[in-house]
């Protein structure tokens, strides 16, 4: 028998109760199987905490986190809390957790599975030998820096400030590297250095960088390029490293790369193996109560737990099989159908791969 790892659970608003219910049937299954240990600690998290505590990240919930060894997040937001002030935002409490708990790094993986080329929008011929991954900063850039209304010349104005420091930056950017050297190195570091003094700062820092790792092929891409190459040459990438907001808006659209964002995993870490995983997509609030969403992203963000935290490579490769046969046998929920008639629910989807785990 493993020893007993501390998991906590926020499940969030919309669909995450309902995808995280699917990856934790999954994780007792493991249990069972590989002799693995869980104990599972419930946090409140997002709309519902606000609703119910006042704020989206309570206290007692970042304390669950703080002491687990992993944290499985579902996802948070809503319309009820869309015209809310900032600090009383589901979103607020995301970006809060990821600096409380240091997650400045965030692994997206974007693997096409063959049987799913024809989920994609994109022609199947151009997503052959697709699976990149992008390696987002998370605790950095616009969405950390000093924001502000103030009375211009013109009337009222908004300022985002857009901050990065060298060590920030440096540290992403090795992380990208050594995960280019696990896999086929290739190295492409997105940046805006045509416009952006922080995309220059973080350009300077790859480059000194870059002689470190010989063996990684690097090429420099400017975001709107980089937009531009993921839907004519998707295949052609190999890991990508970027900023805070460009991570965030690339990895939605690799998501299409593979039929959907139901399908995107992900890991958050920080300098040690403590992470959080969740899916990369939302609270899907037109689906949400209805048992139709996708829980695979979720299940594939606990393979992502056992491999990155845990070191479970086993039990993760029997959970990616496991989606994969299920995948293989032609069942689909309605955002990865063709045949929407066809398509089956949360629940059922999850109870397959279940069914489908081997040892
Ligand atoms: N990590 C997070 O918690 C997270 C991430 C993104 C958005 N959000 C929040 O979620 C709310 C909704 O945002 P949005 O609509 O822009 O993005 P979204 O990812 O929730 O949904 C975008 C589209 O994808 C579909 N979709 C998403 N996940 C799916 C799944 N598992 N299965 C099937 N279909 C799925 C939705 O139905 C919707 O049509 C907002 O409040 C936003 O701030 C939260
Ligand atoms: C909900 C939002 C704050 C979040 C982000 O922008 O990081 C989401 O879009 C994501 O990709 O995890
Ligand atoms: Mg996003």
């Amino acid at each position: 028998m493993a020893d007993v790892k501390k998991i906590a659970v926020i499940a969030g608003d919309g669909i995450g109760p309902e995808v995280v219910a699917e990856a934790i049937k999954v994780m007792k299954k493991t249990e069972e199987m590989f002799g693995l240990q869980f104990e599972f600690e419930q946090g409140l998290f997002g709309g519902i905490a606000i609703d119910e505590k006042g704020t989206p990240l309570p206290q007692e919930t970042l304390d669950i986190c703080q002491r687990a060894d992993a944290v499985l997040l579902g996802a948070v937001g809503g319309p009820k809390w869309d015209n809310n002030p900032k600090e009383l935002r589901p979103e607020t409490g995301l970006l809060g957790i990821r600096k409380a708990l240091g997650l400045f790094s965030n692994i997206r993986p974007a693997t096409v599975f063959d049987c799913l080329k024809e989920a994609s929008t994109l022609k199947p011929e151009v997503l052959e030998g697709t699976d990149l991954i992008v390696v987002r900063e998370l605790t950095g850039g616009i969405y950390f820096g000093e924001k502000f209304r103030r009375e211009g010349a013109n009337g009222e104005e908004a300022v985002d400030t857009c901050v990065y420091n060298v060590t920030e930056v440096e540290r992403i950017v090795r992380q990208a590297f050594e995960i280019a050297q696990k896999r086929s190195k290739r190295l492409a570091s997105v940046d805006k250095a045509n416009v952006l003094e922080t995309s220059r700062l973080w350009r300077e820092v790859v480059n000194r960088i870059a002689p470190e790792y010989p063996d990684v092929e690097l090429e420099h891409v400017l975001v709107d390029n980089c937009a531009m190459q993921l839907l004519r040459r998707p295949s052609s990438f190999d890991v990508i490293v970027t900023e805070n907001m460009f991570g965030d808006i690339l990895s939605d659209e690799a998501a299409m790369l593979t039929g959907s964002i139901g399908m995107l995993s992900s890991a958050s870490l920080g300098e040690g193996s403590f992470g959080l995983y969740e899916p990369v997509h939302g609270s899907a609030p037109d689906i949400a109560g209805q048992g139709i969403s996708n829980p695979i992203a979720t299940i594939l963000s606990v393979a992502l737990m056992y491999r990155l935290t845990f070191g479970y490579d086993a039990a993760a490769q029997s959970i990616e099989d496991a989606v994969k046969e299920v995948l293989d046998a032609g069942h689909r929920t309605g955002d990865i159908a063709v045949d929407k008639s066809k398509a089956i629910g949360t629940v059922e989807m999850g109870d397959l791969i279940v069914a489908a785990l081997k040892k």
